[in-house]
């Protein structure tokens, strides 16, 4: 059985491919074995932020099915940056370019796009659908149905953050900031708090900081639902892109290429709109980091080390850094 570690903006996972296996792990299998992979201190290759499990697609348009398992445990009903390597996964395994992926609401068209730099593969993904109403987060008690650029003196008593919040489907909390270094302690006390039990989110909620860099230009930085602070949330950049386009119309015009910066390197999205529909398109790396061949039997035990398993390293992560150097 083959494992892949992979990551969209070094936002870093396991691939596991559930139809490969002769027995499926079970959900209690899988939440354990993600809990311990994805651990720094337990998991294998420094852990990662999740484990991406490709199963077979209940949606019969669909070439496969998506699920994402973070490393609490807590399973996410999309993440960007994992499906873009789930993307790459599957066009290689089935030589296809264009197709539909399952995911938890939604099947996602994905597509392979043009190398970022050489040995730099990229993946463009659907990031749908989206909503704004309170139900859909969910939130409460924050005195609107929807909150779409406006402060939020629950979250900053200075009034200067101009706040969105939508689902992509999964939940994010977005804050324009005017210095997103300045602001990091802030972020981290709020994705604490609201990941926490709390009255604004039952379900906890993404949050990201984002600083407007100049037109189509944003740099965004996530505290990540189930994880913490990531190098980068995909989910998060799009949202935020869409966020920028509602706050800021003349920095962000419609169906034109949007660049993000995150601590990971940098993604491109694009907002479009249909019949008032928004629309959110993703690309960026998908990049394969090492192949761990590990015994089927240690799957289901829960016991992936160093010592059972053979990795092998490829040569994505040079040129992804050389190619991250240069931005
Ligand atoms: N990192 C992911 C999103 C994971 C979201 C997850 N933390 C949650 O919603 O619980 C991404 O690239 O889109």
């Amino acid at each position: 059985m083959r494992l892949q570690k992979v990551h969209g903006s070094q936002n870093s996972f396991f691939i596991l491919d559930q139809t490969l296996l002769k027995q499926p792990l079970t959900e209690q299998e899988l939440i354990a074995l993600t809990k311990k992979l994805t651990a720094t201190n337990t998991g294998i290759l420094g852990g990662a932020d999740g484990v991406l499990c490709i199963e077979a697609p209940t949606s019969k348009n669909a070439l496969a099915k998506m699920r994402v398992i973070n490393t609490d445990g807590s399973e996410a009903s999309m993440c960007g940056n994992g499906l873009r390597t789930v993307a790459r996964y599957l066009a290689d395994k089935y030589q296809r370019e264009r197709f539909l992926v399952e995911t938890l609401q939604a099947d996602l068209a994905v597509s392979k796009e043009p190398e970022l730099a050489p040995d730099v593969p990229a993946f463009g993904v659907e990031i749908s659908p989206i909503h704004f109403e309170k139900h859909y987060l969910p939130f409460d008690n924050l005195g609107a149905d929807k909150i779409i650029d406006r402060p939020l003196r629950e979250f900053d008593p200075s009034a200067k953050i101009r706040f969105s919040i939508l689902a992509v489907p999964n939940p994010h909390l977005i804050g324009f900031v005017p210095d997103i270094k300045a602001s990091a302690t802030l972020l981290e006390q709020l994705g604490q708090k609201l990941n926490r039990p709390n009255p604004y989110f039952t379900d906890g909620v993404n949050v990201n900081f984002a600083e407007v860099l100049g037109p189509k230009k944003l740099f965004v930085r996530t505290y990540e639902r189930g994880v913490g602070f990531t190098n980068a949330c995909g989910t998060g950049m799009s949202a935020t892109s869409l966020a920028f386009h509602l706050s800021f119309p003349e920095l962000c015009p419609l169906n034109e290429e949007i660049t993000v910066f995150n601590p990971g390197g940098m993604v491109k999205t694009k907002v479009s709109q249909t019949e008032g529909i928004y629309k959110l398109q993703l690309i960026g790396n998908a990049t394969v980091t090492h192949l761990i061949d590990v015994d089927e039997q240690a799957l289901h035990q829960n016991d992936v080390t160093s010592k059972n398993c053979t990795i092998t390293e490829t040569s994505e992560q040079a040129a992804y850094l050389d190619f991250i150097q240069r931005l």
